[in-house]
């Protein structure tokens, strides 16, 4: 059978995102797993001596490429790619990595989507309105989809992404949110083998306790829960979020996912419980996309500090669910961490 092929974005020249790529891109287990088309800048590749053996093509030249290649994006100046120090030229081309790997997508030269984490004050600095990576590939494939932390421990949905947290009132509503549960438990349903048992949470302490701290659970997320439910989606809840993450090795037992009101309300629990790997799943495109759940780590950029599990887990998600030609973005199964 034939690997299959994952577009990476290389993200932020200047944060950590080049050098856990070359680190992860080196493990074996990833050697065996797929094989790379990376998206990025030339100068910045050729730091590195294993990018040195890659094809270089354009991306129309793209077709089916058998073996690891660099799709050259950019050739920014020394100064535009100093680790540690990021500047607006390289904010521009970190979009235009994510912007080239969307296009290989869409003509279907890759199998699966890998991003190295962007600067998102960066890219927009650079004068381009970016709110994230889930954002982007919703408007470029009008999917609706779901940011999901899937760790080895529990996975994590968001119901909303990169908002003010002024506006999750307005933003939460009881359409949305049984699309959300729906396109949950659609995705997982493969995977655990049954319809997946979904945790959802309140948005206000102790889920409104009744109406008396906050109405959403009441008005929007109870009556959500409610209609999924008539819908066939095994929806539980409102639950209040400190419960349910005060015992966490008692979720996988009792759940197959929990949707979070909010990203830190998610994300906050998911990194905490595993940062090296849990992966940035997104659910609801018609090609797989992963990424690590870290940002740029500017602080260690460059300094060799930097771990590069988090790629190989978000690289190995990727190939794993483009194996199983998952093309609805399914996650894979619980999994012991494989020997590397
Ligand atoms: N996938 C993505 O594109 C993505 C994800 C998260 C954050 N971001 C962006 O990254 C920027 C910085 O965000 P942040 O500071 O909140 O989070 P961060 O993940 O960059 O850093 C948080 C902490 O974790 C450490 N860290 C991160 N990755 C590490 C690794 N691989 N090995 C060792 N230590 C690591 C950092 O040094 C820091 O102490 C922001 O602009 C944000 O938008 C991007
Ligand atoms: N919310 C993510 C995190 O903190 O890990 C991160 O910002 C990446 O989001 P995108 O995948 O939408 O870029």
């Amino acid at each position: 059978m034939s690997l299959p092929l994952v577009g990476i974005s290389l993200g932020d020249v200047s944060g950590i995102g080049p050098e856990v790529t070359a680190g992860a891109l080196a493990r074996p287990a990833v050697r065996r797993a797929l094989i790379p088309v990376v998206f990025g800048d030339g100068p910045t590749l050729e730091r590195f001596p294993l990018f040195r053996r890659y094809a270089r093509v354009e991306l129309a030249a793209l077709g089916r490429v058998e073996s690891p290649t660099v799709v050259e994006v950019t050739r920014l100046n020394e100064a535009e790619r100093v680790p540690g120090k990021p500047s607006r030229v390289g904010g521009r081309a970190q979009f235009a990595f994510i912007t080239r790997a969307i296009e290989a997508m869409r003509e279907g030269h890759v199998d699966a989507l890998c991003t190295a984490p962007v600067s998102k004050e960066q890219i927009s600095r650079a004068g381009i309105p970016f709110m994230g990576h889930t954002e982007v590939l919703a408007e470029a494939f009008g999917a609706d989809v779901l940011m999901m932390m899937d760790g080895p421990r529990v996975r994590i949905a968001l119901a909303t992404n990169h908002v003010p947290l002024s506006s999750l009132s307005s933003l939460l509503t009881v359409e949305k949110l049984v699309a959300q549960l729906k396109l949950l438990s659609r995705s997982l349903e493969p995977v655990v083998g049954r319809k997946p048992r979904i945790a959802v949470l309140g948005l206000n302490p102790h889920a409104g306790e009744g109406g008396l701290l906050g109405r959403e659970e009441v008005e929007v997320i109870g009556p959500a829960i409610r209609r999924a439910r008539a819908a066939k989606v095994d929806a539980h809840g409102p639950l209040p979020a400190d419960g349910l993450f005060a015992r966490p090795d008692d979720i996988a037992g009792r759940y197959d996912a929990v949707l979070a009101m909010y990203h830190d309300q998610g994300l906050i629990p998911a990194k905490a419980l595993d940062f090296e790997r849990t992966v940035n799943v997104t659910l609801g495109l018609p090609v797989p996309r992963t990424s690590p759940d870290h940002g740029t780590a500017y602080a260690i950029a460059g300094k060799g500090e930097a771990s590069c599990v988090p790629m190989v887990e978000a690289l190995l998600k990727a190939a794993q669910l483009a194996a199983v030609g998952s093309r609805g973005a399914r996650p894979g199964p619980r999994r012991p961490s494989p020997r590397r």
